[in-house]
């Protein structure tokens, strides 16, 4: 596919950048789109450490928050099933919660504390205009990917009371396909002996119900908040890329996008978009930070994106 959005290139971060991180690891030879190089100075630089001085993604080390979180992905596998995930589709595909603009959204969202995060302990807001604010240093033309970072997190909203309140665990953490055998890369994978979907045999094999190369729009994705923001941007007509639309849906598909596994069920659409989704993850997981964005300040070249990708008000 040529979206006629980016230069391919083997991957290749800004040395210092790749230094720090060492982390990006891209299994099966993916590409990476280029990155408009900029002065030292000014691109992003990866930290080693997150806020609380750990490793990022530590699932595993003794700690009171890497407890919760455990528990928080106890809770997330037992309960993500194949009639669960069908159930949240029919309901918020109504889009008939709420209806007001991406800003108000964002506003929103400083309501919402995100339990299954070990790495981030700040406003989302916060988190929101860091994440968009590092990428835009390295991607200076690419306006829709500094929109879909100000975006990527708004469907978390669903755990608010207005908009059903539903619990954590069908609203955040790292997503995954149900209807097929549950890979092992994904965290704390033992509590899925627990999920009544772990012995049923049409879901317990590789492919499941689905097909090789069937295209991850045809699987259904455990439920939160990303396939929620999804739905919100296209059935409101978001004229954002495919691209876009892609990091917004998958962006917390980590056994696919970081661990490299469920690409069988990849189509060739799929594949390019994930070079994307690529880049964002890194702006996603590293740019969380003590070091606060002044909203005032940016907020008008935020607006301006809204405006030029997404009508005035949006059904939710
Ligand atoms: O804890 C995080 C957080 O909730 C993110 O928003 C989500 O995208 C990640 O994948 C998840 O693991
Ligand atoms: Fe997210
Ligand atoms: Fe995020």
């Amino acid at each position: 596919m040529d979206n006629g959005l980016f230069h391919e290139e083997t991957y290749a971060f800004k040395k210092k950048s790749e230094d720090k991180t060492g982390e990006l690891k891209l299994e099966g030879g993916f590409s990476m789109p280029k990155m408009a190089m900029k002065d030292d100075d000014e691109a992003f630089l990866a930290p080693e450490m997150n806020a609380f001085g750990r490793q990022f993604r530590d699932y595993d080390s003794e700690s009171e928050r890497q407890k919760s979180v455990e528990e928080f992905y106890r809770l997330q596998h037992i309960n993500q099933t194949v009639d669960f995930v069908k159930k949240m589709r029919a309901e918020y595909g109504k889009l008939d919660k709420k209806v007001m603009s991406i800003w108000e959204c964002c506003e929103l969202l400083n309501e919402v504390v995100d339990e299954s995060d070990p790495d981030l302990d700040e406003p989302q807001i916060q988190h929101l205009l860091q994440s968009a604010e590092a990428i835009r240093k390295d991607y200076p033309n690419e306006d829709w990917l500094h929109l879909t970072a100000l975006i990527h997190d708004l469907g978390k909203v669903i755990t608010l009371p207005q908009f059903g309140g539903l619990p954590q665990w069908a609203v955040v953490g790292d997503t995954f396909p149900v209807g097929c055998a549950f890979d092992e890369s994904n965290v704390h994978h033992k509590y899925f002996l627990e999920n009544p979907d772990f012995y049923n045999q049409a879901y317990n094999t590789k492919t499941g119900i689905y097909t090789e190369g069937c295209g991850l729009n045809n699987i259904m994705m455990s439920w939160g908040h990303d396939d929620y923001m999804y739905l919100v941007a296209t059935e409101n007509g978001s004229t954002l890329p495919s691209a876009g639309k892609f990091i917004i849906r998958y962006h917390s598909f980590y056994p696919l996008h970081t661990a490299g596994e469920y690409t069988h069920l990849m189509n060739d659409e799929d594949k390019e978009n994930l070079k994307w989704l690529h880049v964002f993850n890194k702006y996603d997981l590293y740019s969380k930070s003590k070091v606060h964005v002044d909203v005032e300040k940016v907020k008008p070249y935020y607006m301006s994106l809204i405006k030029k990708y997404f009508p005035e008000t949006l059904r939710w």
